[in-house]
């Protein structure tokens, strides 16, 4: 428990409607006797006057009294619900925090002090973060599944079964001298080892969904200069994102966009028209098209067919760059390069643009030797709006598929950061390790499952993590 008391405000920014200001810690009690003139009934809201030392007027507000450990953050705590002007919540931040005791709180310290008097676990904590941060309705989905505990539960779950199987070992340990019976406990508990090592497989599967909801589903826009990739970035952000002329080579850096599509955030990157070229700039533009198209999740590769089969060469050459292990197979068919399959796998998206000009070749070209008639996904036009609709549909449906959200969403927890996941397949690696080796004597197997929930226990935040806790409290808010 703290012996300083802390203070925030804890709404949004100011001016507001309502501002609420937040006080943690022994001294929240007497915070409410000063502002209020006594301590209003407990976990009441009660119309009160606030005054400051002097006795003058704060402000006419609401106020409530949460005796601890029995709140948020396990001590006592006081809210003020005042008008949210600066100079009303100035004054009662300056009232409360003339107590010699009480401080102004730093950035994630209610949380922090949440955590610290185990109200919370990591994994909460971090959903809490995740939580305030969300704005599309998957982050939103995620984050509640980490802020309420489901995480933690499955977590502790596991650290039970590892201690559970640790102790079944350490007792073995006794009968080692007496011949079958250390053996026969040995293999019931490698069962039950690999049992948990499968389950924390399918859940670091689900995490790589999770890392999409919290970061995006990456679309590239790629294609040869003037191709009208700037202008179809313009058409789906609705805004002047990127400059658009009809010089070849106009954009020569990467920019992006995210639109919220079906409750995942999509990131577009318009890129520079691949081609060679002596100039420098553009010359690294071109390099960082072919970064941004190897680690897209999609690639839109779009094609200006008017001037006929000239830039279809070029094609041809671009979705060499695209390195997904699809197109890397030497024996990939054109329909499993292109067309790909519904299930999410499919990464390319061929788009014919300007379609509101004839093109000579129509909606079927040629396309080298290589490959038969070319198909293209999608004609659209950035002028008339045409084929947009259909292009962002697919392209709602592909990020779901990836984030696992089609069809409703999920209900389990996943892991959404890259700490946890970094936890969870060292966690992996340790317990395979045990598996994989019956043989290894009792005391070092016992060690190896040690070692493991201790691993996991530094994801719950039950094991040594001072390094970590600046890091993880640093990135909330100040009142939070
Ligand atoms: N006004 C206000 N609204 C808020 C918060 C707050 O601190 N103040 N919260 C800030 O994050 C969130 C609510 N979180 C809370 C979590 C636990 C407890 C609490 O007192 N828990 C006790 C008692 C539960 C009960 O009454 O059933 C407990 O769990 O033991 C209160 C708020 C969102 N809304
Ligand atoms: N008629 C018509 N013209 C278009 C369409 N889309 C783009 N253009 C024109 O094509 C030219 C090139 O468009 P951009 O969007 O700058 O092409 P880009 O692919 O970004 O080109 P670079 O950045 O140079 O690689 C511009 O003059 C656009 O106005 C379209 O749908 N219809
Ligand atoms: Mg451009």
């Amino acid at each position: 428990m703290h012996a300083d008391t802390i203070a925030a405000l804890s709404s949004g920014a100011l001016p507001s409607g309502v501002a609420v200001v937040r006080v943690s810690g022994p001294d929240a009690r007497s915070a409410l006797e000063r502002l209020c003139g006594s301590v209003p009934p407990e976990r009441r809201a009660s119309l009160r006057a606030f005054r400051d030392a002097a006795g003058g007027p704060i402000d006419r507000g609401i106020a409530i009294f949460f005796p601890g450990p029995e709140t948020v953050t396990g001590e006592d705590v006081a809210e003020f619900h005042l008008h949210g002007g600066r100079a009303v919540v100035a004054a009662c931040l300056e009232a409360i925090t003339t107590s010699v005791g009480t401080r102004l709180a730093e950035a994630g310290e209610f949380t922090r002090r949440a955590f610290e008097n185990g109200r919370i676990d990591l994994t909460e904590a971090e959903g809490l973060a995740d939580l305030i941060a969300a704005e599309t309705e998957g982050q939103h989905r995620a984050a509640v599944l980490q802020a309420n505990g489901t995480l933690r539960k499955l977590y502790e779950g596991w650290m039970q079964r590892l201690t559970e199987a640790r102790a079944r070992l350490e007792a073995s340990f006794d009968f080692a001298d007496e011949g079958d019976v250390g053996e026969d406990v040995a293999d019931r508990l490698t069962a039950d080892v690999a049992g948990l090592v499968s389950e924390i497989r399918a859940h670091l599967v689900r995490a790589d969904r999770g890392e999409i909801l919290r970061s995006g589903f990456k679309v590239a826009i790629v294609g040869a200069p003037n191709a009208g990739k700037s202008s179809l970035l313009n058409a789906l952000a609705d805004r002047e994102v990127a400059i658009v002329t009809e010089v070849p080579g106009t954009t020569r850096d990467v920019i992006e966009a995210t639109l919220d599509l079906g409750g995942i955030p999509v990131r577009f990157s318009d890129t520079a028209g691949i081609r060679e070229t002596s100039d420098k700039v553009e010359a690294i533009g071109v390099e960082r098209a072919r970064e941004v198209m190897a680690k897209a999740d999609l690639v839109l590769a779009l094609v200006d067919t008017q001037h006929g089969h000239g830039p279809l060469a070029r094609f041809t050459e671009l979705l060499s760059h695209v390195k997904h292990p699809m197109l890397l197979a030497a024996d990939a068919s054109h329909q499993d390069l292109v067309e790909g399959t519904a299930k999410g796998r499919r990464r390319i998206l061929t788009v014919r643009t300007k379609a509101d000009r004839p093109a000579p070749s129509g909606l079927v070209a040629r396309f080298g030797n290589e490959w038969n008639d070319f198909r293209f996904d999608f004609a659209i036009s950035a002028k008339t709006g045409e084929g947009l609709d259909a292009l962002t549909d697919r392209i709602a449906e592909l990020a779901a598929a990836a984030a696992g959200t089609e069809g409703g969403g999920t209900s389990e927890a996943i892991p959404l950061r890259t700490r946890q996941r970094d936890l969870l397949n060292e966690t992996l690696r340790i317990l395979e390790e045990f598996v994989g080796n019956s043989t290894l004597p009792a005391e070092i197997g016992a060690e190896t499952l040690r070692r493991a929930a201790d691993t996991l226990g530094r994801l719950t935040g039950k094991v040594g993590i001072e390094d970590l806790l600046d890091v993880i409290f640093s990135e909330f808010c100040i009142g939070k």
